[in-house]
């Protein structure tokens, strides 16, 4: 247990900034169970992870914030204890001494309406919106997306964001139960309720932060809890607009990565336009006594994310 997987040290230079990585946590005080597909999952387990984590990051003493990647509650919580299982979790978070920026997933949106969830977790967003922008030093930017801005879950049921989300899969998706991919061939099968879409609005947001971010120099780097591009996910876990965002993003060179979480398997790859997408493995999936969270040193021409345990170290280099 805790072993780091670093796979090429930079003696004697320092990182510009250096932040911790963890994603679906997922905990509720219920016993072992497994996912849809049979992969085991460890409730309880999870919130040891995230203790070792924020243990650890403290230790390091030199990160300067953490990262969530979202859904740190899991859906089968009893629905009783969902507000005292979030609290709990955040209180975990909480034991870092340094920031912690919290992205939402859809696991967080079963057991919380927007208007609790984001309160409690200090998101920075006006009208119940999860998207934001970090700035950790004048030559980054951090952009955190929200996957589920378009989505059939998290806003109230007659919202109109709820409503367009619907009306979506049920023209994309004609099984009855809409988490249901079944029948659904090849990128189609990401048309499922347990994905949300980036919207109108967040995507006009989006462009003017990479305009800015071009004018100033500065490199970014895109989180959200869906992964953005195929290749470091499974056909079910993506964004349903993933394709729309990636076409933001493609025409500018500032972006540099796309973290996410929801995939749970653990992927990195690098896309067409030479940007590195990772998707992190899911503090759920470790079985007791095992960790999966890491911490990233960003440099000027790569990232270095250095996992530790199930978490694979990743060299991410970009032209600077
Ligand atoms: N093929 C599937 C997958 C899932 N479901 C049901 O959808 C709900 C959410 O699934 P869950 O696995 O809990 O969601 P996660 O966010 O933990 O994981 C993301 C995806 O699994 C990535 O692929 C739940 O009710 C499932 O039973 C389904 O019906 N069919």
């Amino acid at each position: 247990m805790g072993s780091t997987n670093v796979l090429v040290s930079s003696p004697g230079k320092q990182p510009l900034f250096s932040f911790g990585v963890v994603s679906d946590v997922q905990h509720a005080d219920i016993p072992d169970g497994h996912s849809f597909i049979g992969v085991p999952r460890y409730y309880r387990h999870s919130i040891r992870v995230l203790q070792r984590a924020v243990q650890k990051w403290n230790n390091h003493q030199n990160l300067n914030f953490v990262i969530n990647f979202g859904d740190i509650v899991d859906g089968k919580c009893p629905p009783d204890q969902s507000l005292d299982a979030v609290k709990k979790v955040n209180n975990e978070f909480q034991k870092f001494k340094g920031p912690v920026f919290h992205l939402i997933g859809n696991h967080c949106l079963y057991n919380l309406p927007r208007d609790i969830l984001l309160p409690l977790l200090k998101i920075p967003a006006p009208n119940g919106q999860a998207y934001y922008d970090i700035s950790p030093g004048p030559e980054y930017r951090i952009v955190v997306l929200d996957g589920y801005d378009i989505s059939a879950i998290g806003w109230p049921q007659v919202h109109p964001k709820t409503l367009q989300a619907l009306e979506f899969l049920e023209k994309k998706n004609p099984n009855s139960d809409k988490n249901s991919p079944a029948g659904l061939l090849g990128l189609e099968r990401r048309f499922v309720m347990f994905n949300g879409a980036v919207g109108r609005e967040q995507l006009e947001w989006l462009d003017g932060i990479l305009q800015d971010s071009t004018k100033l120099k500065q490199k970014v780097i895109v989180c959200c809890h869906l992964p953005l591009d195929p290749c470091a996910s499974s056909q079910e876990a993506l964004l349903w607009n993933y394709d729309e965002v990636m076409n933001v993003i493609h025409q500018y060179k500032c972006v540099k990565a796309c973290l996410s979480g929801h995939d749970h398997k653990g992927r990195h790859c690098i896309d067409s336009h030479g940007i590195h997408h990772r998707s992190f493995e899911a503090a759920l999936e470790c079985p007791p006594e095992t960790d999966a969270f890491g911490h990233i040193d960003v440099y000027d021409n790569r990232l270095l994310l250095c996992g530790t345990d199930r978490m694979q170290g990743t060299e991410m280099y970009f032209n600077p």
